[in-house]
C-alpha cells in the first residue's frame, strides 16, 4: 500500500533501511541538510519532512515523527510495514526526573515504562514496559564510545501528556519505574517494531528538568543536541 496516507513516496527504496527518527520535522531536516551528502526530500505531506542522502558513502534516511505516540504510531508503523525499513532509531529531546542526569546529556533507552494504552490497542500487548533492539543499542553503544561521547542508560518514560496539573506526579512514576526522563514516543515505536518484526532504539537528549526546572530554548532544541545525531548517525554507518 503504496504511497501510504501520510507518506507520498510511491517506490520502494526511496527510503533507506535505517531512518534517524526526531519528533521535530525542523530536526529532521537539519540534521539532513548539516549532515547528510546529497539530502533529497521525499516526504512534505503534513509538513513531516523525510529525507534519504548519504552519511560516509551509507545511504540513510531522516524523517520527523511529530509529538505523541499516536504520530509516531502512523510514521513508524507506514516505514516498518510498507517501505521495508528494517530500524529506526528516535533522536528525540526529553525532561530529567532525577539530578543523576544534567542538560545535554545522552540517555541510550534500555526500556520505556509506559501507562499508554497503545501497545494493547495495537496488539493486545499487556506489558506495560517495552525494550528497544538489543542489537542497536549494542551498535549505538560502540557508537558512542568511538565518538567519546558520555552516554547514561536507563529505563525512560513514554508519557502520553506533556502537562500534567500535579506536576510533581514525575517522583511517584521516577521511584516505582527507576525512570530517568520523560519523552512521548518510544514506547509506541517500541511496540510497531515488535508487531512488525522489525528494528527500533532512542537517544534523547535531556532539554529540561523536572528537578532543577532548569530548561533549553525551542532553538536549542532544534539545533544544539548534534551528540545524539553524531551518536545515531555513526552506528548506521
Ligand atoms: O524532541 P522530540 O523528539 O519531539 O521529543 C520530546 O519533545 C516533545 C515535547 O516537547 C515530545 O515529542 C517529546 O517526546
Ligand atoms: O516529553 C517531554 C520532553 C521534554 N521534556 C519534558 O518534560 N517532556
Amino acid at each position: 500500500m503504496i504511497p501510504t496516507p501520510h507518506i507520498e513516496v510511491d517506490k520502494k527504496g526511496v527510503i533507506a533501511d535505517t531512518v534517524i527518527m526526531p519528533g521535530d520535522p525542523l530536526r529532521a531536516k537539519f540534521i539532513a541538510e548539516n549532515f547528510l551528502e546529497d539530502p533529497k526530500l521525499f516526504n512534505k505531506v503534513r509538513n513531516m519532512f523525510g529525507y534519504t542522502g548519504t552519511y560516509k558513502g551509507k545511504k540513510i534516511s531522516v524523517m520527523g515523527s511529530g509529538m505523541g505516540m499516536p504520530s509516531i504510531g502512523i510514521y513508524s508503523y507506514e516505514l516498518f510495514k510498507f517501505y521495508d525499513v528494517k530500524n529506526i532509531v528516535r533522536v528525540g529531546s526529553c525532561g530529567a526526573y532525577t539530578d543523576d542526569v544534567k542538560l545535554y546529556d545522552v540517555i541510550l533507552a534500555e526500556a520505556a515504562y509506559s501507562e499508554s494504552s497503545f501497545a494493547e490497542a495495537m496488539a493486545g500487548i499487556k506489558e506495560d514496559t517495552l525494550k528497544p533492539s538489543a542489537e542497536l543499542n549494542k551498535k549505538l553503544e560502540e557508537a558512542a564510545k568511538s565518538l567519546n561521547i558520555d552516554i547514561t542508560k536507563g529505563t525512560i518514560h513514554s508519557s502520553d501528556v506533556f502537562y500534567r496539573v500535579n506536576s510533581d506526579d514525575y517522583k511517584k512514576i521516577y521511584k516505582e519505574h527507576n525512570a530517568l526522563a520523560v519523552e512521548m514516543e518510544s514506547f509506541a515505536l517500541f511496540a510497531n517494531a515488535q508487531v512488525t518484526g522489525k528494528s527500533a532504539a532512542c537517544l534523547l537528549t535531556v532539554s529540561d528538568s523536572l528537578v532543577t526546572k532548569e530548561a533549553t530554548t525551542s532553538e536549542e532544541r532544534m539545533k544544539s543536541f548534534t551528540n545524539m545525531m553524531k551518536i545515531a548517525l555513526e552506528m548506521a554507518e
